[in-house]
Protein backbone atom coordinates (compact mmCIF):
# COMPACT_ATOMS: atom_id res chain seq x y z
CA UNK A 1 0.00 0.00 0.00
CA UNK A 2 3.14 2.45 0.86
CA UNK A 3 4.57 2.07 -2.11
CA UNK A 4 2.07 2.99 -4.43
CA UNK A 5 0.99 6.02 -2.53
CA UNK A 6 4.66 7.29 -2.97
CA UNK A 7 4.70 10.01 -5.27
CA UNK A 8 5.33 9.20 -8.63
CA UNK A 9 7.17 11.53 -9.75
CA UNK A 10 9.91 11.26 -7.37
CA UNK A 11 13.33 9.45 -8.66
CA UNK A 12 12.83 5.90 -7.95
CA UNK A 13 15.46 5.57 -5.88
CA UNK A 14 14.25 8.60 -3.23
CA UNK A 15 11.28 6.58 -2.75
CA UNK A 16 13.13 4.04 -1.55
CA UNK A 17 15.34 5.84 0.76
CA UNK A 18 12.51 7.54 2.29
CA UNK A 19 10.26 4.57 2.74
CA UNK A 20 13.63 3.25 5.05
CA UNK A 21 14.27 6.94 6.27
CA UNK A 22 13.33 6.79 10.56
CA UNK A 23 10.65 9.37 10.83
CA UNK A 24 8.53 11.45 13.45
CA UNK A 25 5.13 12.34 13.12
CA UNK A 26 3.96 15.75 14.67
CA UNK A 27 0.39 16.41 13.22
CA UNK A 28 -1.77 13.17 12.61
CA UNK A 29 -5.51 12.54 13.68
CA UNK A 30 -6.29 9.29 15.36
CA UNK A 31 -9.86 9.30 13.75
CA UNK A 32 -8.03 10.25 10.15
CA UNK A 33 -5.43 7.73 10.74
CA UNK A 34 -8.37 4.37 10.19
CA UNK A 35 -6.98 2.80 7.12
CA UNK A 36 -9.70 1.05 4.89
CA UNK A 37 -8.56 -2.39 6.86
CA UNK A 38 -9.04 -0.53 10.38
CA UNK A 39 -12.47 0.86 9.01
CA UNK A 40 -13.76 -2.34 7.32
CA UNK A 41 -12.86 -3.93 10.73
CA UNK A 42 -14.86 -1.41 12.75
CA UNK A 43 -17.64 -1.57 10.60
CA UNK A 44 -18.04 -5.27 10.68
CA UNK A 45 -18.27 -4.80 14.26
CA UNK A 46 -20.95 -1.89 13.73
CA UNK A 47 -22.80 -3.11 10.62
CA UNK A 48 -25.31 -0.12 10.64
CA UNK A 49 -23.07 2.63 9.61
CA UNK A 50 -22.92 4.27 6.14
CA UNK A 51 -19.11 4.01 6.26
CA UNK A 52 -18.47 2.38 2.99
CA UNK A 53 -15.93 -0.66 3.64
CA UNK A 54 -14.78 -1.45 0.25
CA UNK A 55 -11.70 0.22 -0.60
CA UNK A 56 -12.94 1.05 -3.92
CA UNK A 57 -15.97 2.62 -2.59
CA UNK A 58 -14.15 4.69 0.07
CA UNK A 59 -11.70 6.39 -2.45
CA UNK A 60 -15.32 8.13 -3.33
CA UNK A 61 -16.22 8.67 0.22
CA UNK A 62 -13.22 10.31 1.17
CA UNK A 63 -13.45 12.63 -1.57
CA UNK A 64 -14.46 15.73 -0.35
CA UNK A 65 -16.14 18.85 -1.82
CA UNK A 66 -14.69 21.54 0.65
CA UNK A 67 -13.47 21.51 3.81
CA UNK A 68 -16.85 21.25 5.97
CA UNK A 69 -18.08 18.06 3.73
CA UNK A 70 -14.30 16.99 5.44
CA UNK A 71 -15.48 17.08 8.60
CA UNK A 72 -18.70 15.37 8.03
CA UNK A 73 -17.68 12.58 6.38
CA UNK A 74 -14.79 12.63 9.50
CA UNK A 75 -17.75 12.67 12.19
CA UNK A 76 -19.25 9.57 10.08
CA UNK A 77 -15.89 7.79 10.91
CA UNK A 78 -16.04 8.99 14.65
CA UNK A 79 -19.23 7.66 14.69
CA UNK A 80 -17.96 3.60 14.18
CA UNK A 81 -15.70 3.79 17.39
CA UNK A 82 -18.24 3.26 20.10
CA UNK A 83 -16.64 1.03 22.79
CA UNK A 84 -13.11 1.12 24.43
CA UNK A 85 -12.25 -1.81 22.71
CA UNK A 86 -12.80 0.17 19.11
CA UNK A 87 -10.47 2.71 20.83
CA UNK A 88 -7.79 0.22 20.97
CA UNK A 89 -7.90 -1.28 18.24
CA UNK A 90 -7.76 1.71 16.37
CA UNK A 91 -4.64 3.31 18.07
CA UNK A 92 -2.69 0.10 17.95
CA UNK A 93 -3.12 -0.34 14.31
CA UNK A 94 -2.33 3.24 13.48
CA UNK A 95 0.62 2.69 15.37
CA UNK A 96 1.20 -0.43 13.28
CA UNK A 97 0.66 1.29 9.81
CA UNK A 98 3.06 4.30 11.58
CA UNK A 99 5.82 1.83 11.96
CA UNK A 100 5.66 0.04 8.75
CA UNK A 101 6.89 3.35 7.47
CA UNK A 102 9.56 3.60 9.94
CA UNK A 103 7.62 6.36 11.96
CA UNK A 104 9.88 5.98 15.55
CA UNK A 105 8.26 8.66 17.20
CA UNK A 106 4.30 10.10 16.60
CA UNK A 107 1.93 13.02 18.50
CA UNK A 108 -1.03 11.72 17.38
CA UNK A 109 -3.96 14.36 18.19
CA UNK A 110 -7.07 12.87 19.82
CA UNK A 111 -10.67 14.22 20.38
CA UNK A 112 -11.61 12.80 23.43
CA UNK A 113 -14.83 14.82 23.77
CA UNK A 114 -16.06 13.14 20.40
CA UNK A 115 -15.76 9.85 22.01
CA UNK A 116 -16.95 10.48 25.57
CA UNK A 117 -20.32 12.80 24.15
CA UNK A 118 -20.59 9.18 22.19
CA UNK A 119 -20.82 7.75 25.61
CA UNK A 120 -17.65 5.90 25.89
CA UNK A 121 -16.77 5.90 29.70
CA UNK A 122 -14.27 8.48 30.46
CA UNK A 123 -11.65 6.41 32.26
CA UNK A 124 -12.11 3.53 30.02
CA UNK A 125 -11.44 5.96 27.18
CA UNK A 126 -7.90 6.66 28.73
CA UNK A 127 -7.03 3.34 29.73
CA UNK A 128 -7.81 2.21 25.99
CA UNK A 129 -5.48 4.71 24.37
CA UNK A 130 -2.58 4.23 27.20
CA UNK A 131 -3.09 0.19 26.89
CA UNK A 132 -2.40 0.60 23.08
CA UNK A 133 -0.01 2.84 23.50
CA UNK A 134 2.47 0.55 25.68
CA UNK A 135 1.75 -2.31 23.61
CA UNK A 136 2.58 -0.36 20.32
CA UNK A 137 6.32 0.83 21.82
CA UNK A 138 7.03 -2.70 23.04
CA UNK A 139 5.56 -4.52 19.73
CA UNK A 140 6.82 -2.17 16.90
CA UNK A 141 9.25 0.41 18.78
CA UNK A 142 6.78 3.31 17.86
CA UNK A 143 6.55 6.00 20.74
CA UNK A 144 3.39 7.70 21.18
CA UNK A 145 2.06 10.60 22.33
CA UNK A 146 -0.61 12.43 22.31
CA UNK A 147 -2.31 15.32 21.48
CA UNK A 148 -5.93 16.29 23.25
CA UNK A 149 -7.55 18.97 20.96
CA UNK A 150 -10.57 21.07 21.19
CA UNK A 151 -13.27 20.78 18.26
CA UNK A 152 -13.82 24.62 18.28
CA UNK A 153 -17.32 24.16 16.42
CA UNK A 154 -18.87 22.33 19.38
CA UNK A 155 -18.38 25.20 21.21
CA UNK A 156 -17.09 26.13 24.94
CA UNK A 157 -19.01 23.10 26.33
CA UNK A 158 -16.75 21.13 24.25
CA UNK A 159 -13.44 23.29 25.47
CA UNK A 160 -14.50 22.95 28.73
CA UNK A 161 -14.81 19.02 28.89
CA UNK A 162 -11.77 19.00 26.66
CA UNK A 163 -9.80 20.72 29.35
CA UNK A 164 -10.80 18.50 32.16
CA UNK A 165 -9.71 15.76 30.45
CA UNK A 166 -6.68 16.73 29.71
CA UNK A 167 -5.65 18.40 33.27
CA UNK A 168 -7.56 16.06 36.12
CA UNK A 169 -4.75 14.30 38.02
CA UNK A 170 -6.78 10.95 37.96
CA UNK A 171 -7.60 11.37 33.91
CA UNK A 172 -4.85 12.57 32.33
CA UNK A 173 -3.03 10.11 30.36
CA UNK A 174 0.49 9.79 30.89
CA UNK A 175 0.95 10.05 26.94
CA UNK A 176 -0.25 13.19 27.01
CA UNK A 177 2.11 15.90 26.15
CA UNK A 178 0.21 18.76 24.34
CA UNK A 179 -3.37 20.71 23.71
CA UNK A 180 -4.20 21.56 20.50
CA UNK A 181 -7.57 23.06 18.71
CA UNK A 182 -9.32 21.48 15.82
CA UNK A 183 -12.23 21.40 13.29
CA UNK A 184 -13.69 24.69 11.10
CA UNK A 185 -11.81 28.08 11.48
CA UNK A 186 -14.29 30.37 9.93
CA UNK A 187 -16.73 31.59 12.40
CA UNK A 188 -14.59 29.98 15.41
CA UNK A 189 -12.19 32.68 16.75
CA UNK A 190 -9.28 31.43 18.59
CA UNK A 191 -9.19 34.14 21.18
CA UNK A 192 -12.64 32.62 23.22
CA UNK A 193 -10.45 29.47 23.85
CA UNK A 194 -7.66 31.57 25.69
CA UNK A 195 -8.68 30.49 29.21
CA UNK A 196 -9.11 26.82 28.46
CA UNK A 197 -5.32 26.62 27.01
CA UNK A 198 -3.91 28.70 29.73
CA UNK A 199 -5.17 25.77 32.12
CA UNK A 200 -3.81 23.28 30.45
CA UNK A 201 -0.68 25.56 29.75
CA UNK A 202 -0.44 25.43 33.27
CA UNK A 203 -0.85 22.08 33.53
CA UNK A 204 2.28 21.07 31.50
CA UNK A 205 0.57 21.41 28.51
CA UNK A 206 2.46 22.54 25.13
CA UNK A 207 0.00 24.88 22.86
CA UNK A 208 -0.21 23.29 19.44
CA UNK A 209 -3.56 24.64 17.88
CA UNK A 210 -4.30 24.59 14.13
CA UNK A 211 -4.44 27.99 12.61
CA UNK A 212 -4.33 29.29 8.63
CA UNK A 213 -5.75 26.40 7.65
CA UNK A 214 -8.85 27.93 5.96
CA UNK A 215 -8.77 31.08 7.01
CA UNK A 216 -6.00 34.21 6.86
CA UNK A 217 -2.87 34.91 8.81
CA UNK A 218 -4.84 36.71 11.53
CA UNK A 219 -5.72 33.65 12.46
CA UNK A 220 -1.81 32.17 13.42
CA UNK A 221 -1.36 35.47 15.12
CA UNK A 222 -4.29 34.99 17.29
CA UNK A 223 -3.00 31.53 18.17
CA UNK A 224 0.45 33.04 19.01
CA UNK A 225 -1.16 35.77 20.93
CA UNK A 226 -3.67 34.38 22.75
CA UNK A 227 -3.19 30.66 22.82
CA UNK A 228 0.72 30.97 23.48
CA UNK A 229 1.13 28.43 20.39
CA UNK A 230 4.50 26.53 20.44
CA UNK A 231 3.98 25.22 17.11
CA UNK A 232 1.20 25.66 14.20
CA UNK A 233 -1.02 23.13 12.93
CA UNK A 234 -1.23 24.02 9.59
CA UNK A 235 -0.55 28.23 9.13
CA UNK A 236 -1.02 27.55 5.61
CA UNK A 237 -2.18 31.23 5.04
CA UNK A 238 0.95 32.52 7.01
CA UNK A 239 2.88 33.00 3.74
CA UNK A 240 0.54 36.09 2.83
CA UNK A 241 2.19 38.08 5.20
CA UNK A 242 5.75 38.62 5.29
CA UNK A 243 5.78 40.07 9.31
CA UNK A 244 4.40 36.53 10.39
CA UNK A 245 7.10 34.69 8.53
CA UNK A 246 9.56 36.37 9.98
CA UNK A 247 8.21 36.18 13.43
CA UNK A 248 7.70 32.40 13.31
CA UNK A 249 11.33 32.37 12.02
CA UNK A 250 12.84 34.57 14.37
CA UNK A 251 11.05 32.69 17.21
CA UNK A 252 11.53 29.28 16.11
CA UNK A 253 7.95 28.37 15.78
CA UNK A 254 7.71 25.39 13.66
CA UNK A 255 4.63 24.58 11.04
CA UNK A 256 3.02 21.36 10.67
CA UNK A 257 2.77 21.55 7.18
CA UNK A 258 0.52 18.72 5.58
CA UNK A 259 0.87 19.31 1.74
CA UNK A 260 -1.28 16.87 0.15
CA UNK A 261 -4.22 17.30 3.13
CA UNK A 262 -4.44 21.26 2.04
CA UNK A 263 -5.65 20.10 -1.43
CA UNK A 264 -7.71 17.62 -0.52
CA UNK A 265 -9.30 19.91 1.57
CA UNK A 266 -9.65 22.59 -1.06
CA UNK A 267 -7.79 24.94 1.28
CA UNK A 268 -4.55 25.19 -1.75
CA UNK A 269 -5.89 24.70 -5.39
CA UNK A 270 -2.69 22.33 -6.59
CA UNK A 271 0.26 21.13 -4.89
CA UNK A 272 2.89 23.27 -7.40
CA UNK A 273 0.80 26.28 -5.27
CA UNK A 274 1.51 25.09 -1.97
CA UNK A 275 3.57 27.93 0.05
CA UNK A 276 6.42 25.23 1.39
CA UNK A 277 8.67 27.00 -0.52
CA UNK A 278 7.85 30.47 0.79
CA UNK A 279 8.42 28.78 4.49
CA UNK A 280 11.87 27.63 3.72
CA UNK A 281 12.97 30.69 2.21
CA UNK A 282 12.14 32.71 4.92
CA UNK A 283 14.10 30.21 7.59
CA UNK A 284 10.31 29.04 8.92
CA UNK A 285 11.21 25.51 10.79
CA UNK A 286 9.18 23.27 8.44
CA UNK A 287 7.83 20.14 9.57
CA UNK A 288 5.54 17.31 7.13
CA UNK A 289 2.67 15.69 8.39
CA UNK A 290 0.17 13.45 6.68
CA UNK A 291 -2.82 15.06 9.06
CA UNK A 292 -5.44 12.11 7.97
CA UNK A 293 -3.63 10.16 5.39
CA UNK A 294 -5.91 7.61 4.63
CA UNK A 295 -8.78 9.95 3.94
CA UNK A 296 -6.42 12.29 1.75
CA UNK A 297 -5.37 9.20 -0.20
CA UNK A 298 -1.77 9.57 1.12
CA UNK A 299 0.78 8.51 4.11
CA UNK A 300 4.13 9.77 5.69
CA UNK A 301 6.48 8.83 3.13
CA UNK A 302 4.24 10.29 0.26
CA UNK A 303 4.31 13.35 1.91
CA UNK A 304 8.23 13.39 2.26
CA UNK A 305 8.19 12.91 -1.65
CA UNK A 306 5.80 15.26 -2.13
CA UNK A 307 8.08 17.94 -0.23
CA UNK A 308 11.35 16.29 -1.64
CA UNK A 309 9.83 17.47 -4.70
CA UNK A 310 8.55 20.73 -4.05
CA UNK A 311 11.76 22.23 -2.12
CA UNK A 312 14.23 20.17 -4.65
CA UNK A 313 15.58 18.49 -2.14
CA UNK A 314 18.07 15.09 -2.26
CA UNK A 315 19.22 12.48 0.89
CA UNK A 316 20.77 14.87 3.22
CA UNK A 317 17.82 17.37 2.17
CA UNK A 318 15.09 14.68 3.19
CA UNK A 319 17.19 13.68 6.40
CA UNK A 320 17.35 17.57 7.75
CA UNK A 321 13.57 17.74 7.08
CA UNK A 322 12.82 14.54 9.28
CA UNK A 323 15.63 16.17 11.91
CA UNK A 324 13.31 19.05 11.80
CA UNK A 325 10.14 17.01 13.21
CA UNK A 326 12.43 15.51 15.78
CA UNK A 327 13.50 18.66 16.70
CA UNK A 328 10.15 20.38 16.71
CA UNK A 329 8.63 17.19 19.02
CA UNK A 330 7.87 17.06 22.53
CA UNK A 331 9.73 13.64 22.61
CA UNK A 332 12.78 13.93 26.19
CA UNK A 333 15.98 14.72 24.97
CA UNK A 334 17.42 11.19 25.18
CA UNK A 335 15.03 9.84 22.41
CA UNK A 336 15.36 13.06 20.18
CA UNK A 337 19.13 12.03 20.22
CA UNK A 338 18.26 8.58 19.54
CA UNK A 339 16.42 9.24 16.40
CA UNK A 340 18.38 12.22 15.16
CA UNK A 341 21.59 9.66 15.35
CA UNK A 342 19.24 7.04 14.31
CA UNK A 343 18.70 9.30 10.87
CA UNK A 344 22.32 9.78 10.49
CA UNK A 345 23.53 6.45 10.29
CA UNK A 346 21.06 5.75 7.99
CA UNK A 347 21.56 8.38 5.51
CA UNK A 348 25.94 7.78 5.89
CA UNK A 349 25.36 4.06 5.27
CA UNK A 350 22.65 5.13 2.18
CA UNK A 351 25.31 7.08 0.69
CA UNK A 352 27.88 5.22 0.94
CA UNK A 353 26.51 2.38 -1.18
O1 LIG B 1 -17.66 15.26 17.93
C1 LIG B 1 -18.59 16.03 17.75
O2 LIG B 1 -19.73 15.76 18.09
C2 LIG B 1 -18.35 17.34 17.04
C3 LIG B 1 -19.34 18.30 17.03
C4 LIG B 1 -19.11 19.49 16.35
C5 LIG B 1 -17.92 19.71 15.69
C6 LIG B 1 -16.94 18.73 15.72
C7 LIG B 1 -15.69 18.96 14.98
O3 LIG B 1 -15.48 20.03 14.45
C8 LIG B 1 -14.73 17.87 14.92
C9 LIG B 1 -13.54 18.19 14.05
C10 LIG B 1 -12.56 17.04 14.06
O4 LIG B 1 -11.76 17.13 12.92
C11 LIG B 1 -10.47 16.74 13.29
N1 LIG B 1 -9.58 17.09 12.20
C12 LIG B 1 -9.02 16.18 11.41
N2 LIG B 1 -8.27 16.77 10.50
C13 LIG B 1 -8.37 18.09 10.68
C14 LIG B 1 -7.79 19.20 10.04
O5 LIG B 1 -7.02 19.13 9.07
N3 LIG B 1 -8.13 20.43 10.49
C15 LIG B 1 -8.95 20.57 11.55
N4 LIG B 1 -9.50 19.53 12.20
C16 LIG B 1 -9.21 18.31 11.77
C17 LIG B 1 -10.28 17.39 14.63
O6 LIG B 1 -9.24 16.83 15.36
C18 LIG B 1 -11.61 17.09 15.26
O7 LIG B 1 -11.60 15.80 15.83
C19 LIG B 1 -17.14 17.54 16.40
ZN1 LIG C 1 -5.03 18.50 11.42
Amino acid sequence: MTEHLVDPRAPRDLKAFIAGLPKAELHVHHVGSASPRIVAELAARHPDSKVPTDPEALVDYFTFTDFAHFIEVYLSVVDLIRTPDDVRLLTYEVARDMARQQVRYAELTITPFSSTRRGIEEQAFMDAIEDARKAAEADFGTVLRWCFDIPGEAGLEAAEETTRLATDDKLRPEGLVSFGLGGPEIGVPRPQFKPYFDRAIAAGLRSVPHAGETTGPETVWDALTHLRAERIGHGTSSAQDPKLLAHLAEHRIPLEVCPTSNIATRAVRTLDEHPIKEFTRAGVLVTINSDDPPMFGTDLNSEYAVAARLLDLDERGLADLAKNAVEASFHDEAGKGRIKAEIDTYTSAWLAR
